[in-house]
């Protein structure tokens, strides 16, 4: 392998270096040129206590990305990104979100980035869902409501006929368990539910139904025309047992981890249907608790053959990792997804602290995650879709600039060892609204003035360091710029 041989080890050319966002961290124009309203804007408007911040902020303009299309080509010119990762936002496409209005606006908009993009040489890795549905689907059930799967597939078949012909790289939704558990059953995002151990349930198994839906009209009516991939994008964060001789210790981790990552990943690129030990669990959890059915819903047959092995690659978002014990579990509401899992999480006190509570530098977390990715799926392709470090205002950001190198380390590594890892997105390209905790933590390699009504950028330390291992493909520990000052390079 050429990157065994090599004396430093280098990505190889086809390897795609890229950076991130979302529509609703970064579009603004809530409410312009016909946008319907999302959970996202319902939340923000309507919920604000619910905000970790506490700040009364919203997406509404957040980096107003959708007035400023041309900045954000330039500064993903000035980086020399292979590839940019978007979403389209499905309220600003159909705002009733139905395909009985297509907002021509929105079609517009992304035409627009998508062009533009190619016309510079860049990849455009399109995200169909992150996370802003739109609210009157919402008021249906949103993803408690099994229609939703043909609701999802309605909108992906318009976007595929509008941007396919040149989007070549799909990603179906973001973040499954951050949608199902964190938004049906919790509070900390839209819609807010807070009814774990159910709706998070039933969200899971409608949202890998919607997915193979998306794949399988993409492979039978686009594919043939156009060639492109689709996968879909898992959080993964890497988890131990806290004490690795114990029976204990080790059952809580491998349960935590089918309750956050294996039921959407089993039903797709495992043996189908939902992980074997946790539906055990979560049927006797249920039983004792005098529910009638396990309150994991169960695949048909025809369902689990018709979600395995809907997917092209897989995408992995990783920031962090945890310890797992069945030790001094805290009392978790009953039922819940925890109580299910019997498990708690910890960090240790060494490990570097980030600006967001729930990002804590975990020395060799992304190797590890990757060497159990490559092995529990053996010929899976790989994207790390998202990796990155919150901190603060402020333009030299030298732990971004440590946690990046050690990252992309952390990637050769992996590859080195045989894992088909086949791009890297860092998150994310600018400053942005970050959910729950708004403009709060900043995750940009570009810093962007909040209060300035023009939302000006600026590159950070970061910017200039990832763009010197893009243009080198390797990374040099002694590289430091002598200004921070970006031009576009020739070629860009
Ligand atoms: C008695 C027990 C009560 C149980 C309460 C359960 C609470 C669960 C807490 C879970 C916290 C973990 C949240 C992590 C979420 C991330 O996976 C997710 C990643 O999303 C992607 O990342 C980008 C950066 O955030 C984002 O911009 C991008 O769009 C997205 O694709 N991030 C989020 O979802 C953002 C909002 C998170 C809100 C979390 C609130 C955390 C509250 C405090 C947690 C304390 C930390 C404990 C650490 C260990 C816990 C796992």
């Amino acid at each position: 392998s050429p990157w065994k041989e090599e004396p430093v080890k280098k990505f190889p050319e086809d390897f795609l270096f890229g950076a991130g966002s979302a529509a609703y961290q970064v579009e603004g124009a809530w409410d312009e040129d016909g946008k319907g309203e999302s959970i996202w804007d319902d939340f923000m408007h309507n919920k604000p206590w619910l905000m970790i911040a506490q700040d009364g902020s919203s997406g509404d303009v957040a980096s107003d990305s959708y007035h400023n299309l041309e900045r954000d080509i330039q500064i993903i010119r000035e980086l020399g990104l292979d590839s940019y990762r978007f979403s389209i936002s499905w309220p600003r496409l159909l705002p009733s979100g139905f395909p009985d209005q297509v907002n021509e606006a929105a079609i517009q908009y992304y035409n627009n980035l998508i062009n533009e993009l190619l016309k510079h040489n860049i990849e455009p890795i399109v995200t169909i869902y992150h996370w802003d549905l739109p609210k009157s689907l919402q008021d249906l059930g949103g993803w408690t409501n099994p229609n939703i799967a043909q609701w999802y597939e309605d909108y992906a078949r318009i976007v595929f006929d509008n941007f396919s012909n040149r989007v070549k790289l799909w990603l179906t939704i973001n973040e499954p368990n951050e949608i199902c558990y964190l938004g049906y059953g919790h509070v900390l995002e839209a819609p807010a539910l807070n009814a774990s151990g159910i709706a998070d349930y039933l969200c899971a198994k409608n949202l890998v139904i919607a997915h193979a839906r998306a794949y399988r009209l993409y492979t039978s009516q686009y594919k043939p025309l156009h060639g492109g991939r689709v996968g879909i994008v898992f959080s993964a964060n890497w988890h131990v047992p806290l004490n690795p001789d114990s029976e204990a210790d080790k059952l809580a981790d491998t349960l935590h981890f089918q309750a956050k990552f294996g039921i959407y990943a089993n039903p797709i690129f495992g043996y189908g249907g939902f992980p074997k030990e946790y539906s055990e669990r979560v049927a006797e959890k249920s039983a004792a608790q005098g529910f009638p059915r396990s309150r994991l819903p169960e695949f048909s047959e025809e369902e689990k053959q018709f979600v395995l092995g809907s997917y092209d690659f897989m995408g992995v978002n990783h920031y962090t990792g945890q310890l797992v014990t069945a030790e001094n579990v805290p009392e978790y509401a009953v039922p819940s997804l925890l109580d299910d899992t019997g498990a708690d999480l910890i960090t240790l006190d060494e490990w570097k602290q980030s600006t967001s509570p729930w990002i804590k530098w975990m020395p060799n977390s992304l190797y590890n995650q990757l060497l159990e990715l490559g092995s529990l799926y053996p010929g899976v392709d790989f994207y790390i879709t998202e990796n990155g470090w919150s901190g603060s205002t402020g333009l030299v950001d030298d732990d971004r600039v440590d946690y990046l190198r050690s990252c992309l380390q952390q990637c050769l590594d992996a590859v080195a060892d045989g894992v088909r890892l086949k791009g890297y997105y860092t998150w994310s390209l600018m400053d942005s609204f970050e959910w729950a905790f708004g403009y709060g933590a900043r995750f940009g390699l570009y810093e962007i003035d909040f209060e300035d009504p023009k939302r000006p950028h600026t590159p950070r330390k970061s910017a200039l360091v990832y763009k010197h291992i893009i243009k080198t493909r390797a990374i040099d520990y002694d590289y430091a710029p002598d200004s921070l000052v970006m031009t576009i390079d020739e070629g860009h």
